[in-house]
């Protein structure tokens, strides 16, 4: 009988805008060049120069992207101006298919909608250790304007509130020390490496 060659499952990521997802994915795609991968998008806007179909984005036409969202076939999809934008299960489904572990770094609604599919996926949450300090974080990145910055900080109240959900999370990293954060969501990520 032939071996059954396991997937690697998909791991989402998520928690609010400055828990420090950036910053440990960082780490974690230069320790790790091979092991990951991250979904293609779909997008209904034209190919730039240089751009290529499947790779940058997945192309394609208004009227296919809306056919695939009433199938269900987004995780989630966003309008910015007049272009759609998605993520599709069978995007990632793709990485899988290429023996990598495909990271979702999406939001609540995101993580509902995995739920919903047949992905399999593991999920681990980033919590930073309280809200004052995440306003600190936010305010020393930098990146945001005020207004920015107190929507982040209601969004992440929900966040957090969610994500007490029994079942809703496998692990749930407190992002104070980045060393220690590191540590769990390498061993969260890479469970075979420890
Ligand atoms: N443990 C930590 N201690 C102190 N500062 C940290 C820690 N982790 C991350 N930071 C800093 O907090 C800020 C927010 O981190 P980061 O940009 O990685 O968040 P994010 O979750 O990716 O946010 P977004 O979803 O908005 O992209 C950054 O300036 C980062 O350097």
């Amino acid at each position: 009988m032939a071996p059954v060659i396991e997937k690697p499952r998909p791991i989402v990521v998520s928690g609010p805008s400055g828990a420090g997802k950036s910053t440990l994915l960082k780490r974690l795609f230069e320790a790790y060049p091979n092991r990951f991968g991250f979904s293609v998008s779909h997008t209904t806007r034209a190919p730039r120069e240089g751009e290529k179909d499947g790779v940058d984005y997945n192309y394609t036409t208004k009227e296919n992207f809306l056919k695939m969202v009433d199938e269900g076939g987004f995780i989630e999809h966003a309008q910015f101006g007049s272009n759609l934008y998605g993520t599709s299960v069978q995007a990632v489904k793709n990485v899988a298919d290429q023996g990598r572990t495909c990271i979702l770094d999406i939001e609540m609604e995101g993580v509902k909608q995995v739920k919903k599919t047949d992905l399999n996926a593991r999920f681990v949450f980033l919590q930073p250790p309280s809200v004052e300090v995440l306003e600190k974080r936010l305010r020393g990145r930098a990146t945001d304007k005020e207004e920015a910055i107190k929507e982040r900080l209601a969004q992440a109240e929900k966040e957090i509130g969610y994500s007490k959900t029994p079942g809703v999370h496998d692990q749930i990293i407190v992002n104070d020390d980045l060393e220690k954060a590191w540590q769990e969501f390498k061993a969260f990520c890479v469970p075979d490496d420890q």
